[in-house]
């Protein structure tokens, strides 16, 4: 196997404005084959704009675009036959009916398989002769799914495709079919605000930001390689102490919290108490960083106190 095989999909410092909108600057990005690769970032990140370039709805102006070994402008339909994907848009045809769009799609891929179709409808409780306008967003969505999968495609793109499911969809459907489409040796790229799902099903997480790609790192990898590290002080501060490599600050007054890279060995919380601002502070707790933690301090953003746990909305824990 050759290197350029390791990767279902590769971008070359790809950026792409729109009339002054950075939507993507100089990201370089790889997604290795057989991986459920997770894009995250809060809306307007770029990450539909990164998935347009994957799927040859947008050419690659500046930089370049590979996947599954070619570029997605160029015969486009012979690398369409190989990708599923699914949007959080609802643009199926309302007029058809399940067995309509099914037959549509068998004449689109070489690869269709109905006994799968069929074992997908059962799965998600859905008839073929039920027309696509009587159904509801959910199950609209799992339509969508399933004739985004009964072609067995090498690389599954999902677009934010929950949005349209409820958590018992999302939950069991989506995490299965992901999870299948895995353990085949095929590949997912899974957009998602939802960090939580982020976290149960990839086993790789990229961060997009404001057009750039912050992090591009192993899941599990993740909570080893940050810590999260609690501190007091008796003197009341606005700011977390200042601690080199140190990023993310999160809290208020007399308790801070902030997040340290430990694979920066200058950054690293070797002692417990430190001076910083004339203040003195204790190190009072520290543990390996969440998702929703590492995010927050790449974004920047305070995390919520409510229950929310999608990108808007971050739990501290
Ligand atoms: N066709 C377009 N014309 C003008 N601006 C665009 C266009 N498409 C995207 N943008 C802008 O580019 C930026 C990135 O948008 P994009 O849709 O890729 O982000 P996103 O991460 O997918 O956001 P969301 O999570 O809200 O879907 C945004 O500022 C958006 O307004």
């Amino acid at each position: 196997m050759t290197s350029t095989d390791d990767f279902a999909v590769r971008v070359q410092s790809l950026s792409r404005s729109f009339r002054g909108t950075h939507a993507l600057i100089d990201v370089s990005l790889q997604i290795p084959r057989g991986s459920v690769f997770g894009l995250v970032g809060l809306n307007g990140a770029g990450k539909t704009t990164l998935i347009q370039h994957l799927i040859g709805s947008m050419k690659a102006l500046h930089g370049t675009v590979n996947v599954l070994g070619q570029d997605p402008t160029i015969r486009p339909e012979k690398l369409l036959a190989r990708i599923g994907y699914m949007t959080e848009e609802d643009s199926l045809p309302k007029w058809m009916r399940i067995r309509d769009l099914i037959s549509f799609c068998r004449t689109v891929y070489p690869t269709w398989s109905d006994s799968y179709a069929t074992q997908l409808c059962d799965m998600f409780g859905l008839s073929t002769t039920a027309k696509l306008k009587s159904l509801s967003k959910g199950g609209r969505a799992r339509v969508a799914l399933l004739a985004a999968i009964a072609h067995r495609p090498e690389l599954l793109i999902l677009d934010e495709p929950s949005s349209g499911l409820d958590p018992i969809a999302r939950a069991d459907i989506l995490e299965a079919i992901i999870r299948t489409v895995a353990d085949e040796g095929r590949t997912v790229l899974f957009s998602s605000h939802l960090l939580e799902e982020i976290d149960r099903v990839c086993d790789h997480i990229a961060l997009l930001h404001d057009g750039v790609l912050l992090e591009s790192i192993p899941a599990a990898t993740l909570p080893e390689r940050y810590t999260e590290c609690f501190y007091r002080t008796e003197t009341a501060s606005s700011r977390p102490p200042e601690i080199p490599g140190s990023f993310g600050g999160a809290g208020d007054t007399s308790e801070w919290s902030v997040l340290i890279d430990v694979e920066n060995a200058s950054s690293r919380p070797t002692v417990p108490s430190i001076e910083s601002d004339g203040a003195r502070w204790e190190l009072v707790n520290q543990q390996p960083a969440t998702v929703h933690r590492w995010f927050a301090g790449r974004v920047q953003r305070k995390p919520a106190t409510t229950s929310s746990t999608s990108a808007e909305g971050m739990q501290h824990v």
